[in-house]
């Protein structure tokens, strides 16, 4: 079953082609993957599923509801991953868990969350004086406590050291077998290869190539998903 569905994706920013044709679609149940360098319009796909930036041209289907006329419905059944300015310094990160659970109809229990995400030694801590890392944990954490059907991460694992990249990636694999469907932004190779079912590569606001790490490697051949995307996106090695 078709979860998102994007069609002929527009948008451009003043003068700016940020978005020039973007089609995707997202199985229930997967993981899907965003790649591409900076600037591509990786973070302008994610916005436009969560309805928080309206194409300028089109169609997208969450959940086979419009992300703009249908916000209010979405928000219930659709978690996404914060950024920095959303939450006030002096909020404890079990007081934000407990907020953001009230704030929906049929939350997950919170607790559970907390504990899964290795916030619970940190329930008293202010999210001011956390870690970079930390508010990462946090902010996934807040995204999935709505018990969501789809979650939207941006750059999931930036500032997670290796030990937490690799718990998360196990937390997230447990989500998917649960059938929620993930879309995750992300610009470790590593990462996409290990999590991803499919991934959609994005260059200059179009997909320049799709499918599961091992179709792309094959396209490219490649013998890693690393140097897949160098190929695939025409860019040279550094
Ligand atoms: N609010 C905005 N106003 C003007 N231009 C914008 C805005 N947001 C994004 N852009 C531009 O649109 C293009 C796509 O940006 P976007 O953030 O979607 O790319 P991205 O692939 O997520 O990049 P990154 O990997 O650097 O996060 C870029 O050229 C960016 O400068």
């Amino acid at each position: 079953m078709t979860v998102i569905e994007i069609d002929d994706l527009r948008k451009t920013y003043k003068n700016n082609r940020a978005l020039d044709g973007v089609s995707l679609t997202v199985a229930r149940g997967e993981i899907f993957g965003l790649a591409g360098p900076n600037g591509a319009g990786k973070t302008t796909v994610v916005e436009c599923v969560s309805g928080l930036r309206r194409p300028d041209g089109g169609r997208v289907r969450v959940l086979g509801l419009d992300p703009q006329g249908d916000r209010r419905a979405l928000l219930q059944r659709v978690g996404a991953q914060l950024q920095e300015a959303a939450l006030p310094d002096g909020i404890k990160v079990g007081e934000a868990l407990r907020l953001y659970a009230s704030l929906y109809d049929h939350p997950a229990d919170w607790r559970t969350i907390m504990d899964e995400w290795g916030l619970t030694e940190r329930k008293d801590s202010r999210f001011g004086g956390l870690s970079g890392g930390w508010k990462q944990r946090l902010f996934i954490a807040l995204a999935l406590v709505g018990n969501p059907e789809v979650v939207l991460l941006d750059e999931l694992t930036t500032g997670l050291d290796p030990d937490a990249r690799r718990t998360t990636w196990g937390l997230i694999r447990a989500m998917r077998d649960r059938g929620v469907t993930v879309v995750l932004v992300t610009h470790f190779m590593d990462e996409a290869e290990a999590l991803c079912d499919r991934i959609a590569i994005i260059d200059r606001g179009r997909v320049v190539a799709e499918g599961s790490p091992r179709e792309l490697i094959g396209a490219a051949r490649a013998t890693s998903l690393d140097e897949a995307y160098f190929t695939l996106t025409g860019r040279a090695r550094a």
